[in-house]
């Protein structure tokens, strides 16, 4: 049985819900350590390698940066609703500590590559016009449901997906 939200942006959703699904793993190598939530640097290497892999796609790097911006975004959201939920209910803290560097952060790469092939797959359907929208409001409902979302990563989700129709 597949678990691919609907539609042409389907598969591009499907990368942004386990991208928002990833800052849990996120939120637990940081949680109770001196490293923030907020690393500009490592967020400037992620646009750094977003924008050489779009253009050796073709795509356009300003746009594909833009979209992984917020995909930045997103993951922070749901990293803050995760530390004020851990803080409020300490007995929901993860039981294990993922390792940052060689764990996490090696995940969120390969969702890189991943979505911005995606970008490239649907690159002619992204256009700020109703039936990109639409596509996008069928994929994002479907995913909710798809995947159970809670609130904190529906919103995220949400964000993430605010630049799809945007080319
Ligand atoms: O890699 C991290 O440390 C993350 O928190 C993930 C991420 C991202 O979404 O790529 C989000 C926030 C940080 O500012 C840097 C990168």
């Amino acid at each position: 049985a597949s678990l691919t939200p609907v539609g042409p942006l389907g598969e591009l959703t499907d990368l942004a819900v386990k991208r928002v699904q990833v800052a849990d793993l996120v939120a637990a190598a940081k949680f109770g350590t001196p490293q923030p939530i907020d690393d500009p640097a490592r967020e400037q290497q992620v646009l750094d390698t977003v924008r050489t892999k779009a253009a050796q796609l073709s795509l356009d790097p300003e746009n594909a940066a833009r979209f992984f911006r917020a995909q930045i975004e997103a993951n922070k959201l749901v990293q803050r609703g995760l530390y004020a939920r851990w803080t409020e209910h300490p007995e929901e803290v993860p039981s294990r500590r993922p390792d940052l560097g060689t764990e996490v952060r090696p995940i969120l790469d390969r969702l890189t590559t991943d979505i911005l092939n995606e970008l490239k797959d649907t690159e002619q359907l992204r256009k700020p016009t109703l039936r990109c929208e639409i596509h996008a409001t069928f994929a994002e409902r479907s995913a909710v449901v798809l995947h159970h979302l809670d609130p904190l990563h529906e919103n995220a989700l949400a964000e993430a997906m605010r630049p799809v129709c945007s080319k």
